[in-house]
């Protein structure tokens, strides 16, 4: 019998769209969703109720449509479109390994997915099944990082987890700069004051104003994500 026992309840799960790609050039690698959706597994099993945002950036990202002369909104929705694309594959590999996994979306495609209902998500969860939400914010000029704060937010989770490619928040970006030091823990304030580029300033700001702490850990280390939720020491704390 196990004597294990989870150091949070429910938590928001922020999904690198990036780490989706594995060692493949773009778009979805079968191997790497599985890992994550057996990660995903593992903590659900343990009771801890789990609603999770995938980011877009495998597929596309709207800065980068902006920069090749798109209309930034017309990218951003595109970008949105991504992350529905990303979450549909996640929840259908969640659902293959044993999982129960609902998509909601914040932008009205209900032939595709349902719309994103606060209290039906919250049944969802009760009921332990896991929530992918999805087409971020809904609204363009946002990141699916701050659709992670606000829907964290909503769902009263007790801890967002960012799990990106690196396995921390460092002084500066450690893929650019090699000298840059891990923190173990920092405050919103000194994160948003020292720009640093983990996050942007917006979801940093909403979970400050909440009082919502984040932990930044690596997608790439495996049982990272359960070290996480038992409460182990792992990846950087970015606390109020
Ligand atoms: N101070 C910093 N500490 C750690 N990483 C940083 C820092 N500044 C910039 N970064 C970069 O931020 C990246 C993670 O943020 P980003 O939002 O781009 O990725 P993601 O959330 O993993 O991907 P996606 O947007 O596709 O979901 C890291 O891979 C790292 O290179
Ligand atoms: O609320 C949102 C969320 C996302 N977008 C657009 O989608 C892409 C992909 O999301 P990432 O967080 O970068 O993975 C993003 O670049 C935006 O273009 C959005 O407009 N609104």
């Amino acid at each position: 019998m196990t004597t294990e026992k989870p150091a949070v309840q429910r938590v928001l799960l922020k999904l690198s769209g990036e780490a989706l790609m594995g060692d493949d050039a773009y778009g979805i690698n079968r191997e790497t969703i599985l890992r994550m959706a057996n990660e995903v597994a593992e903590v659900s099993k343990l009771g801890v109720e789990v609603a999770v945002v995938i980011g877009g950036g495998n597929i596309f990202r709207g800065m980068a449509g902006g920069a090749a002369g798109m209309d930034r909104a017309t990218a951003d929705y595109m970008g949105m479109l991504a992350t529905v694309m990303n979450s549909l594959a996640l929840a259908d590999t969640m659902n293959n390994i044993g999982l129960t996994a609902r998509v909601m979306s914040a932008i009205s495609i209900e032939q595709v997915v349902e719309p994103y209902v606060r209290p039906k998500a919250l049944q969802y969860l009760e009921e332990g099944k896991v929530v992918v939400f999805a087409a971020g914010t809904g609204n363009p000029f946002f990141t699916t990082d701050t659709a992670a704060a606000l829907r964290g937010a909503e769902i009263g989770a007790q801890l967002v987890l960012k799990a990106t490619k690196v396995d921390g928040v460092y002084t500066a970006d450690p893929k650019k700069d090699p000298s840059a030091t891990r923190y173990d823990k920092l405050t919103f304030d000194e994160a948003i004051a020292k720009n640093l580029g983990i996050m942007d300033a917006t979801a940093f700001a909403l979970c400050r104003d909440q009082k919502l702490p984040i932990k930044v850990f690596s997608i790439f280390k495996p049982g990272a994500l359960k070290r996480v939720v038992m409460g182990e020491d792992e990846g950087t704390l970015v606390y109020i």
